[in-house]
């Protein structure tokens, strides 16, 4: 073994690399905009022109661990599609899935084609299951920015995330799925509610732990819902029906999208946007999740390549290449224990870069580290700033995402910067979501008929 050494990054590197850390003032600013957006969103006068649409879920009622019964579960919304079956029953369940993929010709294809394949995918999984002959309830999860009508009644106001399916915005996407369904003839479904995959996961969580307040996902995309009190959703029109509460889906992914942000954001953020399919559009989500991370990690790498600050000066043709840099490198060289770096000579070597020396190592290392942390601290303020707005005395957060599954330090970055941005009466818990949004979509299946008996 040789001699561990714990080398700093590159002064250089430092200094360049200091807008991408932002101070406590910065951080005060971004939750006080905040703030200041999800009232827009919530108010009705202000909701239309509103940024942060905080859309009301017409989810009232958090699971009480009595859910019974057999469940459909489509999960739709970023890397993966799924198909589920779940069964409740007290406080146990079972729960069977098959993940499909979404090929790119179909996420930017049409819509019709778009729900044949998913009503196909699921016609499938039901014949594998045994349960063609069964009218199931269906939870369909559909994590897009919906302007919710009802339970099962959601429009699309706009694709994110890579998707782009024409002839979808402005409508119902459950009726898309129900005209899929009539279309094939061979299966029948019974829609009972469509949701965002934040309001799965803390539906998820809040069967298992009932301060689950608050839903969050850090994967593909970056989103975040909460319980409002139903007095502060001006535009919730169910009010002879409620408990007095409502889940708000923040779709805090566009936050920015009016400059708000402009104040923090990078060069490398806006190259990132530029080559995006949807330019000037989820700011705040392409500084924070998996979609864009790597992305932004390849391009400060590139420039210091090219300003002769790493590698000798010298990169290769995948490293200059968009996207080559995938978002799990980051958590794989933030996994090499301090000063070891076989996981970043790894990758550095599958990208071609032999000539990278221990300095090098450092250096990338430390660019990952600005990176990943940013995008946990704007996370943070985000949570902060509901924590803060709900004021109540302790909330757990349940989440879900692969950035926060697997990133190596992601919950402990934002254990501590919460901490610090939190009024000092609240407490508050990170929790993982075991079992990801499909359960929850069951158990918002299962609120709703039990509410329709
Ligand atoms: N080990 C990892 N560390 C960090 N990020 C990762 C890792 N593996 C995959 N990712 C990133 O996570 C994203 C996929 O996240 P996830 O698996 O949670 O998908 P999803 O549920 O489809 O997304 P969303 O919930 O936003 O709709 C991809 O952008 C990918 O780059």
């Amino acid at each position: 073994m040789g001699l561990k050494r714990n080398l700093q990054a590159q002064s250089a590197i430092r200094e360049q690399c200091r807008e991408l850390v932002y101070t406590d003032a910065q951080c005060k600013e971004i939750m006080q905009k905040l703030l200041n957006n999800l009232n827009r969103g919530l108010g009705s006068q202000t909701h239309s022109s509103a940024i942060v649409k905080c859309f009301v879920t017409y989810v009232q009622d958090l699971p009480n661990g009595t859910e019974k019964g057999k469940f459909l579960a489509l999960d739709l919304g970023g890397t993966n599609f799924r198909v589920l079956l779940i069964e409740l029953s007290e406080s146990h369940f079972e729960m069977r899935s098959k993940i499909f993929a979404i090929p790119q010709h179909i996420m930017l294809g049409s819509g019709e084609q778009l729900f044949d394949h998913i009503a196909d995918c699921m016609a499938k999984f039901m014949k594998e299951e045994k349960v063609m002959d069964e009218t199931l309830p269906l939870g369909f999860t559909f994590s897009f920015p919906l302007t919710q009508l009802g339970l099962t009644k959601g429009r699309l106001e706009r694709w994110t995330k890579g998707f782009n399916c024409s002839g979808v915005v402005g409508n119902d996407v459950v009726k898309l799925l129900e005209d899929a369904i009539i279309r094939r003839g061979d299966i029948k479904i019974d829609i009972t509610a469509v949701l965002n995959d934040t309001t799965g996961t803390l539906m998820s969580c809040a069967w298992k732990n009932h301060n689950c307040k608050i839903g969050l996902i850090v994967g593909t995309g970056s989103n975040a819902c909460y319980v409002e009190k139903q007095e502060n959703c001006e535009l919730f029109d169910d009010v002879n029906n409620g408990s007095g509460e409502v889940l708000v889906n923040t779709e805090w992914g566009a936050f920015g999208d009016d400059g708000a942000l402009d104040f923090v954001r990078s060069e490398y953020d806006r190259i990132v946007d530029k080559y995006s399919i949807n330019p000037g559009k989820q700011l705040h989500e392409k500084m924070i999740s998996g979609m864009y991370m790597g992305e932004l990690v390849r391009l400060v790498l590139e420039r210091f390549t090219k300003e002769g600050l790493l590698f000798g000066g010298k990169g290769s043709e995948l490293l200059f290449t968009r996207g080559r840099f995938y978002t799990k490198y980051v958590s794989e060289i933030e996994s090499d224990p301090p000063g070891t770096y076989a996981n970043c000579k790894e990758i550095l070597e599958e990208l071609h870069i032999k000539h990278a020396t221990e300095q090098d190592f450092v250096n990338v290392r430390y660019v990952c580290e600005c990176i990943s942390k940013r995008a946990a601290h704007l996370v943070s303020c985000g949570i902060a700033t509901l924590l803060n707005k709900m004021n109540e005395p302790h909330v757990t957060v349940g989440i879900d995402g692969s950035v926060y599954r697997y990133h190596p330090h992601f919950h402990n970055l934002m254990m501590e910067k919460i901490s610090e941005l939190v009024k000092p009466n609240i407490t508050f818990d990170l929790m993982l979501s075991e079992d990801g949004s499909g359960r929850g979509a069951a158990l918002v299946a299962a609120v709703a008929c039990r509410k329709r008996r």
